[in-house]
């Protein structure tokens, strides 16, 4: 469930009335996501996505995002453009939060992708890193290795309740990445969470890509290897190499990947798939029970990081 702030017809519709997107006809909160309120929004004209920002996104972080994903979705890429109203403004305030109209991408996510699915997630990754190298704006990435060690510190201690040992498989892990992590790959900007959740098909073809809220500027390498950890394995965390191998294929034939990069490409996946466990241990041990939100399971990245270890 992810509706933390109601809006009423009668706000929706004054909001509205600044735009040129024609009148209300329904507006409906969308259960899916975790971190924001999104509403799907019908007017006489079109649809769009109202999103408004929740207290986890950095208000400040906001106009890099709609930046980039008007910049992307200006290139022809299938990512939802930030609607601007009359006084050229896409970042508002609603109801106390930050929020913005934004496109509507028609499509589904997929529950257990297949080989072709994969094989065009890693070709629209390539092509977004593609599209986004003359987006100007930076963006450092605050869950790269210092970000994870921070994490660490603050989880040290609470992890084992969590699973025997789990404390010193990223302790460990956490020495071994900051004394190879790649420094000299080729960087720019990336998505950082290329989940099948943020991924519309219709059929075999992508027509939307979404959530950019983590988006930042980081190794192009570092982004696949987020993908592959993310889509490589199934509901279970048992690996599914065929899907990691089409992925690959996908990205290399938009963008072969250097020597350097197919060569750190191990060691960046396993820096993914710590990065997501950490998140997920954090947020399992701070989200009280009582919040409307799923809990998503760390031990699902830290079988995702022991075969990349055994690998
Ligand atoms: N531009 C869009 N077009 C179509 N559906 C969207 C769009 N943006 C979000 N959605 C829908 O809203 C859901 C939640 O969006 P998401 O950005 O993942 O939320 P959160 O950041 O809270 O996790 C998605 O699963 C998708 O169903
Ligand atoms: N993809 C991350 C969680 C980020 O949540 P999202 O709903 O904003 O994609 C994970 O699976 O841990």
């Amino acid at each position: 469930m992810a509706v933390y702030t109601q809006v009423s017809a009668e706000t929706l519709e004054e909001f509205l009335a600044e735009y040129d997107v024609g009148t209300l006809r329904s507006a409906k909160g969308i259960a899916e996501g975790v971190e924001n309120t999104n509403y799907f929004v019908e007017t006489s004209q079109a649809r769009f996505i109202l999103t408004l920002y929740e207290k986890r996104v950095d208000v400040a972080d906001l106009p890099y995002f709609l930046s980039l994903t008007a910049h992307l979705a200006e290139k022809g890429l299938p990512v939802p453009a930030p609607i601007e109203d009359r006084r050229g403004r896409a970042l508002q305030d609603l109801c106390g939060r930050k929020a913005c109209l934004i496109e509507f991408l028609s499509g589904v996510s997929v529950d257990e992708p297949g080989v072709r699915h994969a094989q065009a997630a890693g070709q629209m990754l390539a092509e977004m890193h593609l599209s986004a190298a003359d987006f100007a704006d930076r963006r450092p990435n605050d869950l790269s290795v210092a970000g994870w060690q921070a994490l660490h510190h603050e989880l040290e201690g609470e992890l084992g309740g969590i699973s025997p040992g789990l404390d010193r498989l990223v302790g460990d892990e956490l020495r071994h990445l900051a004394a190879c992590w790649p420094q000299h790959l080729l960087a720019g900007t990336v998505h950082a969470d290329l989940f099948a959740d943020n991924v519309l098909f219709s059929g075999d073809r992508i027509s939307g890509v979404i959530d950019f809220y983590f988006a930042c500027t980081d190794l192009l390498a570092y982004d696949l290897a987020v993908t592959h950890a993310a889509w490589a394995f199934d509901g279970d965390g048992a690996a599914r190499p065929e899907l990691g191998e089409a992925l690959v294929a996908g990205y290399q034939a938009v963008r072969p990947l250097s020597e350097d990069e197919l060569g750190a490409l191990p060691d960046l996946c396993r820096g993914a798939a710590l990065r997501f466990l950490l998140t997920r241990a954090y947020d399992w041990i701070n989200t009280p029970p009582t919040a409307l939100v799923t809990r998503k399971d760390p031990l699902a990245f830290a079988r995702r990081l022991e075969h990349y270890r055994a690998a």
